[in-house]
């Protein structure tokens, strides 16, 4: 399979080396200094495009693949306010679209033991939850991607909780996520409930960007030829 990668920092390149040893071939490794790239021409002699940049250059570079019909898979965190609009466009430009706010097969599997937890949380009031995500300094966003799906499950499956902040707060009805910054942290996500009684703690720690990378990898393999709109459910079939 020929890959353009878009970003090329921490994350491009240990995608161009989990790619690489499964047998794909990298055609393009765009970065800040070569948008030039990123032109139809370019894009479109690959079969997929894997994006990991920044909060503020992704949805452009997504419409960029869209233009030059090529799949894209999105890992790119921060800027998921123009998340509907992307949907749209993948739809009306009958393109394909794959965002995770994270790949790994690991979070994944933890995204579905929250979201039980947090169901069986829903009648048993006496425990408040708290999350916390750590993750290295160069990290442009807070809270984590990761941490806000994981939030809105909690909020979706709890009453008592009607939204998600990422600042101390005393309303009950917010879920307070805290954010730490510790290098060389790949990623850290941990959900206590605490209650007078006993304390329930599930957490995920990433010992390196090998998940994230092969999971974006394999979710490439899965899109190619494919058209719609895609999450790692579909990929891992949860
Ligand atoms: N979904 C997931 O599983 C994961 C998501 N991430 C997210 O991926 C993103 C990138 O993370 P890292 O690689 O660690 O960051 P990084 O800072 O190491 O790399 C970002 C790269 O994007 C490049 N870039 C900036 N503007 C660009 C543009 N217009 N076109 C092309 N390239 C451009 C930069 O030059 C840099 O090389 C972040 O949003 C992070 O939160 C990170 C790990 C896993
Ligand atoms: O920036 C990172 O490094 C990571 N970002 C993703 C997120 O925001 O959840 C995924 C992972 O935790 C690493």
């Amino acid at each position: 399979m020929k890959i353009a990668l878009i970003g090329y920092g921490k994350m491009g390149q240990a995608i161009e080396a989990i790619a690489q040893g499964r047998g794909h071939e990298i055609v393009h490794r765009i970065d800040i200094n070569s948008p030039q790239l990123l032109e139809k021409e370019n894009l479109s002699q690959a079969d997929v495009a894997i994006e990991f940049t920044t909060p503020e250059t992704a949805y452009h570079n997504i419409l960029k693949c869209f233009d030059a019909n090529v799949p894209v898979i999105c890992g790119t965190t921060g800027w998921l306010d123009k998340l509907p609009e992307v949907k749209a466009q993948c739809l009306e430009k009958h393109q394909a679209f794959l965002y995770a706010s994270n790949f790994s097969i690991g979070v994944n599997i933890f995204f579905e033991l929250n979201r039980r937890l947090a169901e069986l949380m829903g009648t048993q009031p006496q425990y408040n939850v708290h999350m916390e995500e750590i993750h290295h300094t160069q990290k442009k966003d807070a809270p984590s991607g990761t941490a806000i799906t994981l939030a809105e499950q909690i909020v979706d499956a709890l009453p008592g909780k009607k939204a998600w902040v990422n600042q101390h707060t005393t309303n009950p009805e917010e879920l307070y996520i805290e954010s730490r910054r510790v290098d060389p942290a790949p990623g850290t996500h941990i959900i206590n409930y605490h209650s007078p009684i006993d304390d329930i703690t599930i957490i995920h720690t990433a010992h390196s960007r090998e998940g994230f990378a092969a999971g974006a990898v394999t979710a490439a393999e899965w899109l190619k030829g494919k058209k719609g709109i895609f999450t790692m459910k579909d990929v891992l079939s949860l």
